[in-house]
């Protein structure tokens, strides 16, 4: 295709048209819509003319704008002399009584998208019906519903205005005029439901508005060849061409006459004659004329109709980028708010662009729009936001705002700030938005409108628009890599305007100050359009023109009045225009005719005229503004919301992950911690656990041996300690592998030094002496080699005095590197677990847990001293071995040596093949005569040893008994007393 043709009627040769905006691109999707309604059997009808129109690239569908347009109109409007000039003698009138009073209902009436009334059914649906309005309802079921309220245009004309050029179907009018933005609404002539986006054929000027606003993508170049094909007919084609060279193609003027209620009698006729077919007025009364449009809507013609002809084409235009404005122009009471606004039962312009807007929105898919709308009026030449929050009516009359002020920039142009913008999303809740706005404008009762406005309305609705990325995707996916990769967002404006009417001066004064500050704007409104045309063969189609008119700036009164600085883009060429200009015609001795309507409406068909004629418009499509920075189209709220929804994103997302990442560390820390204190704990634990169980187990070893060693000797028993060491000896060599009794762990031997004394005597000691008391009996055969340690070279103990002095003295090394090997542990444990111990003990002071610290120190003062007491004992222990000893060595002197036999006797075994028996030889104490009846002071002195040592040992296996005494709590007090 790409190239879709549709069919154009053959023309004159005529220069080729040169049409004064670019083509438009137009989305596919138009291609789709096109081809499903273009091939309608009126498609077929004029395919034969079908190459005749400009093809169309990538798809696009092709406009029916290509209209004719009539070749009158320039030569009419331009034509000071045809214009009527007023008639000067015309009585002033006065509102009759039969005078319909404005009954207009706000759009506020119908929060929902308004259906359209009176038009016909036969009304061909718009290519835009195919899918379902924002209510749900089609297009063309909101058309149908009100087709039977209206009766047939047609008829009525015929029947209550014969002389009245009636637009009989199919009318191919070779006057057809096209227009960029015109296309008048008739459609009857079209089949129902075939050619919607279709152009008419060339002849018929009453090309459907459905069908031109369903075919918006035709380039406004393929209307300027339509229109030269217009004119081709008519001898004013010539002017009109040029006139479109000029960019008057993209103004239309529409004048509209409203039905005159008190007019029963058919005398207008004589005066007045409306041609809705020629789209003229004429006057036949004094300096009378005839004026030509582009639309003109008789009384018979509904709001659907003047919108589908007049802005239709124009809001679609708007949507794919164009600036566009549309104002109602006229006389007090003459149905400007009622064309603007609507009725519940026929909607106006602006509820029917709404609807169309998001028509449009929905049937493209592959761009993304963003709307927000913004309500202004001009009150008494002050600007009021209508919108705003603060706009509270007080008894019908708002209250005092803050005035608005215009500005201007190179990018917006002309602008009032501070104003609301609202973002809306739904024809419901654009329509709500103006509702509110509209019961915030200024009404009040005159002379001729019971509800009359008092300030001009400013509806300005800004589209901003991006495509999306090719294939137009709606998934998520999609969605989100539109949002990733943005394009230009291209931003255009539709300004809405509902003119306060001029009116004679009225007798109230508040009355007369609104009325005079509404004539003196609509005054600077009518110059500046008036000197438009001094200006127009300068700036046409130059690019000063096309910049904005900033030049004209300095021939044009623009900034007399609010009003037209606020119209100054489009007025000045930078927007597509529809003026629609409302007339109400009496004849003579008619209502209106007596309240001097006629000067009135010959001067506003003069507006119209000039305006037509003086306009020029050289619209562009709003570029896109590249780049996506913030800069970048610096009002498109579009790219902003884009951006701020990615950067927001984007934040949200680092926040999760933060979150995610904090709340993963805090878990992980607070684990560690917690196996870090159950392994403090736990190895604090386990290193108590140790240390007591290491303590126990020594401590029970310990003494364990010396309750062995003790059984053995049979100290516990009465016998003779002599007698019990020979038992013991008998048992122990009973096997007669003799082998010399260590009296104290190896352990021991090294750290204690054994007194010269005892050493020398230990092996000649004929005392008999019970065998040392610890690990005696277990260092049996593994330390039997010690000779120090033998119990008595003579074999009967007589020298076990000295190794029990020896032994002792081993115990009690023993013992001290035993405290000695609990205090490193201790301190090893006491580092590890220092902060908690200090903790646990801190708050055992401040707690005062278990009695506080001064019980610890009290226990541990009571263990230091048992420690000592044991020590000391000990200390007598040795002292008194000692002391026995020495007696044992003065009795020797009369020593019997006879006993010494029997002595030997009971030990002989022993004394056999050992070498302590030699040893006990060379003694020069014998130990029998310790047990020798001559020997009774030394035998005593065994005795008391023999208790004594009792008594220690009986000590020490009660405390060694785990009940009597706590040996954690023993070591940690030696420990830490030291
Ligand atoms: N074409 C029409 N068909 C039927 N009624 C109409 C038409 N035009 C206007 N009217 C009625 O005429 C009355 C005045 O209309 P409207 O208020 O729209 O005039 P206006 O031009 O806005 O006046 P003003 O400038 O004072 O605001 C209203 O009651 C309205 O319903």
């Amino acid at each position: 295709m790409a190239t879709t043709t549709l069919p154009r009627p053959s023309r004159p040769s005529l220069n080729p048209p040169t049409g004064p905006l670019p083509s438009l691109p137009v989305p596919k999707s138009r291609k789709n819509s096109i081809g499903s309604t273009s091939g309608s059997t009126e498609s077929s009808r004029r395919g034969s003319s079908a190459s005749l129109l400009p093809s169309i690239t990538g798809g696009r569908a092709v406009s029916s704008s290509a209209l004719p347009q009539r070749p009158q109109q320039k030569t009419h409007s331009n034509s000071t002399s045809s214009v009527p000039t007023l008639n000067p003698n015309d009585p002033p009138s006065t509102l009759p009584p039969g005078k319909t009073l404005r009954k207009t209902i706000s759009i506020g009436a119908f929060p929902q998208p308004p259906k359209g009334v009176g038009r016909t059914a036969s009304h061909p649906p718009s290519p835009l019906s195919t899918s379902s309005t924002p209510t749900g309802a089609s297009l063309d079921q909101r058309l149908s519903a009100g087709s039977k309220s209206v009766p047939s245009r047609d008829s009525s004309l015929r029947k209550k205005s014969p002389r009245i050029s009636g637009r009989g179907f199919p009318l191919k009018s070779p006057l057809t005029s096209p227009s960029l933005l015109s296309g008048n609404g008739e459609t009857r002539s079209v089949s129902s439901g075939a050619l919607l986006n279709l152009p008419s054929p060339p002849q018929s000027r009453n090309s459907s508005a459905q069908g031109s606003y369903a075919t918006s993508a035709t380039t406004f170049d393929d209307v300027g060849e339509e229109e030269t094909r217009g004119r081709s007919d008519n001898k004013r084609g010539a002017d009109r061409h040029s006139l479109h060279k000029d960019g008057k193609g993209n103004v239309i003027v529409s004048v509209r006459v409203r039905p005159d209620a008190g007019s029963n009698d058919g005398k207008q006729e004589l005066e007045w004659e409306v041609n809705a077919k020629r789209s003229s007025v004429t006057y036949k009364g004094r300096e009378g004329g005839e004026y030509i449009y582009d639309n003109v809507f008789d009384t018979q013609d509904n709001n659907s109709r003047v919108y589908d002809a007049a802005a239709k084409r124009l809001v679609r235009r708007v949507m794919e980028g164009y600036h566009g404005t549309v104002f109602a122009y006229g006389m007090t009471g003459t149905g400007k708010t009622f064309s603007m606004q609507g009725t519940a039962t026929s909607p106006g312009v602006i509820p029917l662009a709404i609807t169309d807007i998001f028509s449009f929105i929905r049937e493209t898919p592959h761009r993304e729009f963003l709307l927000r709308v913004s309500y202004l009026e001009i009150y008494n030449e002050k600007i009021h936001d209508l919108l705003s929050s603060n706009t509270t009516s007080i008894n019908g009359q708002p209250a005092l705002q803050e005035e608005i002020k215009l500005r201007e920039d190179s990018k917006r142009g002309v602008y009032a700030t501070p104003l609301k913008e609202e973002i809306v999303q739904s024809p419901t809740q654009l329509l709500r938005v103006i509702a509110r706005g509209d019961n915030a404008r200024r009404v009040a009762g005159t002379q001729f409108n019971a509800r009359s406005s008092r300030s001009h309305a400013v509806v300005q609705i800004v589209v901003e628009s991006r495509e999306r990325i090719p294939g137009g995707g709606t998934s998520l996916q999609d969605s989100k890599r539109s949002a990733i990769a943005p394009g230009g967002v291209r931003v255009s404006t539709l300004s809405l305007i509902d003119l306060a009417g001029s009116e004679k001066a009225a007798e109230n004064k508040e009355r007369r100050t609104e009325g005079s500050h509404i004539n003196k704007s609509l005054l600077t409104l009518g110059t500046v359009i008036a000197r438009l045309s001094s200006d127009k063969d300068k700036a046409a189609g130059s690019e000063k023109d096309k910049a904005g008119g900033a030049n004209k700036d300095k021939h044009l009164p623009y900034r007399d009045s609010k009003l037209t600085r606020l119209l100054q883009p489009a007025l000045s060429g930078n927007s597509l225009v529809s003026i629609l200009c409302t007339i109400q015609i009496g004849s003579t001795g008619s209502i209106a005719a007596a309240h001097s309507h006629t000067g009135e409406t010959l001067n506003t068909l003069k507006f119209a005229s000039r305006a037509k004629n003086n306009i020029v418009s050289h619209a562009k499509k709003a570029d896109e503004a590249l780049g996506s920075g913030a800069d970048a189209g610096s009002r498109a709220l579009l790219d902003r919301y884009r951006m701020e929804i990615q950067e927001l994103r984007k934040q949200l997302d680092e926040q999760n992950k933060a979150k995610e990442t904090k709340e993963e560390e805090k878990d992980e820390e607070e684990e560690k911690a917690r196996e870090l204190e159950a392994e403090q704990r736990h190895g604090e634990q386990m290193l108590e656990m140790q240390l007591a169980r290491t303590a126990l187990k020594e401590r029970i070893e310990h003494l364990n041996r010396l309750i062995l060693s003790s059984k053995s000797l049979g100290v516990n028993t009465n016998r003779s300690f002599s007698s019990m060491s020979l038992q013991n000896r008998n048992s122990v060599l009973s096997n007669g592998d003799f082998a010399p009794v260590s009296a104290r762990s190896s352990a021991s031997h090294a750290t204690l030094e054994v007194p010269a004394l005892n050493r020398t005597s230990s092996g000649a000691s004929g005392t008999s002496f019970p065998s040392p008391p610890a690990g005696a009996s277990g260092a049996i055969g593994e330390t039997g080699s010690e000779e120090d340690d033998s119990l008595g070279e003579n074999g009967d103990g007589t020298a076990s005095q000295a190794v029990q002095i020896r032994a002792l003295q081993a115990d009690l090394a023993d013992k001290n590197r035993y405290i000695g090997t609990l205090e490193k542990r201790l301190l090893q444990a006491r580092r590890s677990s220092h902060s908690r111990v200090s903790m646990s003990l801190s708050q055992r002071i401040v707690g005062g847990e278990d009695g506080g610290l001064e019980a610890i120190i009290k226990e541990k003062d009571a263990e230091i001293a048992d420690l000592r007491a044991r020590l000391d004992d000990k200390d007598r222990m040795v002292a008194a071995l000692r002391s026995a000893a020495r007696k044992r060595d003065v009795a020797d002197l009369g020593i019997d040596t006879s006993g010494l036999h029997d002595s030997r006797r009971t030990s002989h075994h022993r004394s056999e093949g050992s070498n302590a028996s030699s040893k006990f030889k060379s003694s020069p104490i014998s130990p029998v005569a310790l047990l020798s009846p001559t020997s009774q002071k030394s035998g005593k002195g065994v005795e008391e040893m023999t208790r004594i040592l009792d008594e220690m040992i009986s000590e020490r296996v009660d405390g060694a008994h785990p009940a009597k005494g706590s040996q954690r709590s023993s070591l940690r007090m030696v420990s830490e007393s030291r």
